[in-house]
């Protein structure tokens, strides 16, 4: 492969690289505005997880949905259904549904549908975004709350009104531009533990997320600013497995537990049942969501969600070539479970919390 030679002496600040405008965010949540009913759905979404997070609330956070979205259509199919199961489950399990725009990737592959809506390397992020958003609307007016991965650091002016839930992945929780803009983000921030499967990066992330900062974004006009954040106080640990090994058992997770209160932190735990947990393999997320439910029942007290993998139909496939040829309801990223499957394992979760909840008020 023929290779560019970088012209270290070219004064330009990029190399070579082309800009082109996008709207402001103001702009485009002027277009896309928040309506009274999507505001509800996030501000009670928020609420309701401080309050699991503050053990006001005794049920279980279902971080659930598609590994990306990327198709509108079969992701407001899947949001629809969710919404009727969120209502079925309510008394026990919190269901927000996983809308996720932003996929970072091990290597290189389709960046999701903020950077490629296409899937052609057409690259339209604008139209990306507007998408999202689009997508993000209609959901919050559905009454269902939505979780995203926080991945680009500018994103947020344009969506977090509309998301409950944010996590920062695998591959950026370690990172300070990530930990300063949770400590900006308005709703609780979930940080998984690296790709190796240590805990203490977001641990640590945990922590710094938590304090004020002042760092450098865009405001909602789009110009460059100096972002002077808060804290988050409700930054919290995802377990993902990493490293070749699960990280859901009962050790694994007394040991993030004691990591978390040796840091000075709430021991406020979600299980991640796809990635490393399941060895990647969509088929072992009901066992894990199982085993996490038998940690409850028995007791645990620092597991305070659930993360799955989930579309309308099981599995995974390549983007072709020929659009046409996609799948409906198939994930274009990583495995889910199929929908049927998804039924089976959110009722069987909440039966057995139920039954526990009433053994526990009886004795
Ligand atoms: O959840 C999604 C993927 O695990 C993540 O984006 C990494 O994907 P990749 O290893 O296929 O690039
Ligand atoms: C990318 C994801 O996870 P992780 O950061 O754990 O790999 C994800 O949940 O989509």
């Amino acid at each position: 492969m023929k290779r560019e030679t970088l012209a270290i002496a070219d004064a330009a600040v990029f190399h070579q690289a082309e800009f082109e405008s996008m709207p402001s965010p103001a702009a485009l949540r002027a277009r896309l505005p928040l309506s009274a009913t999507a505001a509800a759905t996030v501000a009670a979404g928020r609420q309701t997880l401080a309050e699991i997070l503050t053990r006001r609330d005794p049920r279980l956070l279902v971080a659930i949905g598609p590994c990306s979205i990327h198709d509108i259509d079969a992701g407001l199919d899947y949001a629809r259904r969710l919404q009727q199961l969120a209502e079925e489950l309510s008394d026990t399990l919190f269901l927000v549904m996983r809308a996720y725009f932003e996929k970072p990737r091990t290597t290189t592959g389709w960046k999701g549908l903020i950077n490629d809506p296409g899937m052609d390397d057409s690259f339209r992020i604008a139209d990306g975004m507007a998408q999202a958003r689009r997508f993000l609307l209609r959901v919050n007016e559905m009454g269902l709350p939505a979780a995203t991965e926080v991945l680009d650091p500018i994103s947020p002016q344009y969506l977090g009104d509309l998301v409950s839930w944010a996590a920062i992945g695998a591959r950026t929780t370690e990172s300070q531009v990530h930990r300063e803009l949770s400590s900006a983000l308005p709703m609780p921030v979930g940080f998984k533990n690296g790709t190796d499967g240590g805990v203490e990066a977001a641990v640590n992330a945990i922590v710094s997320a938590s304090r004020p900062h002042a760092f450098l974004g865009i405001d909602a006009e789009g110009r460059a600013a100096v972002v002077r954040s808060r804290g988050n106080a409700y930054g919290h640990l995802v377990l993902r497995g990493g490293g070749g090994r699960p990280n859901y058992d009962t050790v694994s997770v007394a040991m993030a537990e004691k990591a978390l209160v040796k840091a000075g932190l709430q021991p406020n735990i979600v299980i991640d049942c796809s990635h490393g947990n399941s060895y990647k393999r969509h088929d072992m997320q009901p066992l894990v969501l199982d085993d996490v439910v038998q940690q409850l029942c028995r007791g645990n007290r620092s597991i305070v969600g659930a993360m799955v993998e989930s579309f309308l139909e099981a599995g995974n496939q390549p983007i072709p070539a020929d659009l046409s040829q996609l799948r409906y309801g198939c994930s274009v990223t990583d495995a889910c479970v199929d929908w049927a499957t998804t039924e089976d394992m959110l009722r069987r979760a909440a039966a057995e919390l139920r039954e526990a909840r009433s053994r526990r008020q009886a004795a």
